[in-house]
């Protein structure tokens, strides 16, 4: 599903991840590794929203800079602690993210409705909780059709019954649209219940299989 090869990723010429060679099949596939170990590195790298050196390919056929836009429309990202201009309100958003991701009729409003962010549609990013900025930052990432969708610390702030909801979507996406996950939690993912594909373990620069 998702190819990665010759990665190197550096702050102001500081190496912080090397992956030299990794292959993802389809599925959920879960990151965890300590604060700063390169996690949300990782995900920002994937998302394509980081420089870096090496190559990133999602289905043998989209090549993040050969194919920028073809393999944005189909990566999907959910900041950790997601931050939006003040002034926006979750309406204006969700329909600039929906125009951008080519979101299916009817989508937009069954994702807010879902996720209860309905209920403060027309507030202003501004005075959201940060459990408020998590449901948001959530429904943005599933919109439009992506084949891959990464989750940085969904569990973070959310509230029992939302993440629930969210897992159950999860499942559905996986097992009958064939949409892929990854997922970072500090929090144990066994109370997700969802099906992980596989573990990876993320420290000291490296990604390796969590044993
Ligand atoms: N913008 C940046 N400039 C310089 N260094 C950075 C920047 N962002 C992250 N780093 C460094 O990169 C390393 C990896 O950070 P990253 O945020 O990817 O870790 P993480 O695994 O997501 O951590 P956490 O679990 O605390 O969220 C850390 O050493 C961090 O200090």
């Amino acid at each position: 599903m998702l190819s990665v090869s010759n990665l190197t990723k550096a702050y102001n010429g500081h190496i912080v991840l090397t992956v030299p060679e990794l292959d993802l099949s389809p599925g959920i596939h879960y990151f965890r590794g300590g604060n700063g170990s390169g996690k949300t590195t990782f995900f920002r790298t994937v998302a394509g929203l980081l420089p870096f050196s090496g190559t990133i390919t999602l289905n043998s056929q989209y090549e993040i800079s050969r194919d920028p836009v073809a393999y944005r429309m189909r990566v999907n990202y959910a900041e950790a602690e997601p931050l939006y201009p003040d002034f926006l309100t979750a309406r204006d958003l969700a329909g600039f993210v929906a125009q951008a991701k080519q979101s299916p009729a009817g989508q937009v409003e069954m994702l807010a409705e879902m996720l209860g962010v309905n209920k403060f549609w027309k507030q202003t990013t501004e005075t959201f909780s940060s459990g408020m900025l998590k449901k948001l930052s959530l429904l943005l990432a599933l919109l439009g059709k992506p084949a891959l969708v990464l989750l940085d610390e969904p569990l973070t702030t959310l509230d029992v019954a939302t993440a629930a909801t969210l897992f159950d979507f999860i499942r559905q996406l996986t097992t009958s649209q064939n949409v892929s996950f990854l997922l970072t939690s500090h929090q144990d993912v066994s109370l997700t219940g969802l099906s992980i594909s596989k573990v990876w373990q993320v420290g000291d620069g490296v990604i390796v299989p969590a044993t």
